[in-house]
């Protein structure tokens, strides 16, 4: 079984203005509400390519409520720990001449509810894939990620990780799987500019030595880097498209990474798989769907 790990799901709430003016009444021309959050969206794109999965976290108040009914609707199996207090957040996402996003806290999650979900994940067994994506509310500790998998380490599960900072760093001694930085996260990590390949490559090798397998680092327009777990590199350029909305885009690279690994267990289809979903998302309004991939994969030369 997949299982997907979302703190801090969100109400993703999509707004275009034509022309945006700090400080004045800006009226939309566009409104979008969509259930969010990096696991959340991990879950909806590996149900479009034909993966099952339960989607696991914290949800709260009526957002949360809406939060379970989407995933549900997309046909997602959900078992989700309700936090008493609070409401899941809602991420303001505004699109205008340029895209500015405002991501909210989210509800408290106590010890209890944190232990529930601990519990939760002793029902893992060998082989099976585990999914932490997203921020964790601010009211908890960096080393959240890192107790989970100190928790299930014995289990032998495949651990993807998606987070930034000391979030992402303090698991790599655990081994994951996956790592997804994108550029600008790597620079956050190592304090130094990810200009060239060769830079970008060396600091990802870096993250290997301090424990992860596969590195794989987005750019967004400009593509990405897989450093695999077998020392193989590989790079690719986006594919050409219009960018419809790059919200997931991210998360989306890494359910179409997961689903190339266990269907061919290729370094390389998995990377493959990866970017096109990535890009499929960036230019459908919502997340990639199989046909949407394949078409990619087509036109990029990989089907
Ligand atoms: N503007 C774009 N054009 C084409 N593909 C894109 C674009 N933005 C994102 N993608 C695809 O999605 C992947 C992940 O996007 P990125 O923005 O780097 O992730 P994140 O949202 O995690 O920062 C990219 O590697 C690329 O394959
Ligand atoms: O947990 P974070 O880092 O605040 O990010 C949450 C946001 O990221 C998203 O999951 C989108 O992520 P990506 O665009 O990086 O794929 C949104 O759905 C959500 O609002």
């Amino acid at each position: 079984m997949i299982y997907t790990v979302t703190f801090n799901p969100s109400l993703d709430y999509i707004v275009s203005v034509d022309d945006f003016t700090l400080g004045r009444v800006n009226r939309t021309t566009k409104e979008l509400v969509y259930p969010g959050g990096k696991g959340v969206n991990v879950s909806l794109v590996l149900k479009n390519l034909g993966l099952e999965n339960t989607a696991l976290g914290f949800t709260a108040g009526f957002t949360g409520t809406e939060i379970e009914r989407g995933l549900k609707e997309w046909g997602c199996l959900t078992d989700f720990i309700r936090i008493p207090e609070g409401m899941s957040r809602i991420n303001m996402k505004l699109r205008s001449r340029e895209e500015s996003e405002i991501n909210g806290q989210g509800p408290k999650i106590s010890e209890e509810a944190l232990e529930e979900l601990y519990q939760k994940l002793d029902a893992m067994e060998p082989e099976d894939v585990l999914v932490l994506a997203g921020s964790i509310p601010n009211s908890m500790p960096n080393s959240s990620y890192e107790q989970i998998l100190a928790r299930v380490q014995a289990k032998n599960v495949r651990a993807v990780v998606d987070a930034t900072g000391d979030l992402l760093v303090n698991v790599l001694k655990y081994h994951p799987f996956l790592i997804k930085p994108n550029n600008h996260e790597l620079e956050e990590i190592f304090h130094v500019p990810m200009d060239s390949q060769e830079t970008i490559v060396k600091h990802a090798k870096k993250m290997q030595e301090m424990g992860a397998q596969n590195v794989l680092i987005s750019m967004a327009g400009d593509g990405a880097i897989l450093v695999a777990a077998d020392g193989s590199v590989w790079q690719s350029p986006a594919p050409k498209g219009k960018v419809v909305n790059s919200v997931g885009a991210g998360d989306s690279m890494v359910a179409g990474f997961i689903t190339g690994y266990l269907k061919s267990k290729s370094y390389e289809e998995a990377f493959h798989m990866g970017i096109c979903t990535g890009s499929a998302s960036a230019f459908s309004e919502r997340l990639a769907t199989q046909a949407e991939v394949d078409g990619i994969l087509e036109q990029m030369g990989w089907k």
